[in-house]
């Protein structure tokens, strides 16, 4: 990823925060730190047509103060104003969003400020007219509004400022007529300005830096929250030993698909399997095999059904279940038949099966359309039945339930 493009929602660790040399001065690490810059910058992108167009009216609103104040040259402040600084404030603030890199944008900025600040010394020094003197003061203002209003970078601020205060001393100096000590006090005032106008903007900064870090942080903890409910709804639906779903996720489903069912008017299937002489697999080889047997069995039943809808998971103890939506009697035969042989053909040695000489499992099939005289527990006791039924008639095969509408209610 560019830097560029760095995400501004990255998580921050806390040790990617220092104190810097001021006090309170918060100091982020280089991605950090970019991240944080792009997105002021974002922000101050959003606003800057607002900002430039009100610097723009504000600027040309002083031409009224142009007449009374440099009264000999107003005409010309008038050209330099109208036809000079705004359109180039205006241009700068258009260009400002096609720009790409941060410290172009930032140029484009300061350099709109320093071009609306420099305006006024040199009105004021094509004016021989005694106000010209006052009419400098306008600089500060023009500092005030770049510190602040539109919260340049400290950086930039702080170099634009520069720029500006030791133009303002040059042409001061160049004034005739002014006693020293109110060339100095004038310059100390916007000198004052400067400084005053710095502090709010590092500490406008500061204050963004806080929010910023907060955001993130906020940002990380939610994502961390919801990774957290996603593995914890998992979790809740996942049988542990075998990873398929089980028997809560089941019960869950069984009343949406039946619900669904109902109201489409569908069949449903439901296969209750059940592993064959388990217990005598567990006796002869123990605990941990049985397990790992239970695993390979799931990872074939679940593959049988292809289906979205589709659902196997774990009944209970060595049996599972497959829930099989809008599947009729005969497929479901067949996809209970497909997953017995699946079984089967998983080939793992069961010495004291009075089956086979392998694991195989017995499976019980039950379809129905739910109707309003019938519940979801119908078709599962009526798939027990029938399972049952494949026990009795010796195991390792699929049995089916009789019609369930001739089942006691
Ligand atoms: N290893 C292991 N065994 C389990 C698990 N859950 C249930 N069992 C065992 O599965 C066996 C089930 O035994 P029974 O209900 O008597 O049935 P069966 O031996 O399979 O006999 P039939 O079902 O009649 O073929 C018991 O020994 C349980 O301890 C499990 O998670 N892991």
């Amino acid at each position: 990823m560019s830097r560029e493009n760095a995400s501004p929602n990255n998580n921050v660790p806390a040790d990617d925060v220092t104190i810097g040399f001021w006090e309170r001065h918060e100091k982020f690490s280089p991605d950090t730190e970019h991240a944080y810059q792009l997105e002021m910058d974002r922000m101050r992108q959003q606003r800057i047509t607002k900002t430039g167009l009100a610097g723009a009216v504000l600027y040309g609103a002083f031409a009224i103060s142009d007449r009374s104040m440099v009264p000999d040259v107003y005409q010309q402040a008038w050209a330099i104003r109208f036809l000079l600084v705004i359109p180039l404030m205006l241009l700068g603030t258009f260009i400002v969003h096609r720009l790409k890199s941060l410290a172009a944008r930032d140029l484009a900025i300061a350099i709109s400020i320093l071009v609306c600040g420099a305006s006024v010394p040199v009105i004021a020094g094509l004016s021989s007219h005694p106000n010209a003197v006052h009419y400098q003061t306008g600089i500060t203002l023009i500092i005030l509004f770049g510190n602040i209003v539109v919260s340049q970078r400290f950086r930039s601020a702080l170099w634009t400022s520069a720029v500006l205060v030791v133009l303002y001393g040059i042409t001061l100096s160049n004034v005739p007529l002014m006693p020293p000590h109110v060339r100095f006090s004038n310059w100390l005032f916007c000198l004052s300005a400067v400084v005053i106008s710095l502090i709010a903007n590092f500490r406008m900064d500061q204050d963004q830096r806080r929010a910023y870090l907060a955001r993130t942080r906020d940002h990380a903890r939610n994502r961390e929250l919801s990774q957290a409910v996603e593995l914890l709804g998992k979790l809740s639906a996942e049988d542990a030993l075998t990873q398929i779903a089980n028997r809560r996720e089941f019960d869950r489903r069984l009343n949406i698909e039946w619900a669904r069912a109902r109201r489409g008017n569908c069949e449903l299937a439901l296969v209750l399997i059940d592993v064959d002489c388990f217990k005598n697999y567990n006796d002869h080889y123990g605990h941990p095999s049985g397990d790992a047997c239970l695993k390979k069995i799931a990872d074939v039943l679940r593959s049988v059904p292809k289906r979205s809808a589709d659902l196997v998971a774990r009944f209970g103890g060595e049996e599972f279940v497959a829930l099989l939506p809008s599947t009729s009697r005969d497929d479901a035969r067949i996809l209970a038949e497909k997953m017995r042989q699946g079984v089967a053909d998983l080939q793992i040695p069961h010495a004291t099966s009075r089956v086979a000489p392998g694991v195989t499992a017995s499976f019980g099939v039950a379809t129905l359309r739910p109707d309003e005289s019938l519940q979801p527990a119908d078709l599962v006791a009526a798939a027990d039945a029938a399972l049952y039924k494949a026990k009795e008639g010796g195991r390792n095969q699929v049995a089916e339930a009789a019609a369930i509408s001739t089942l006691p209610q």
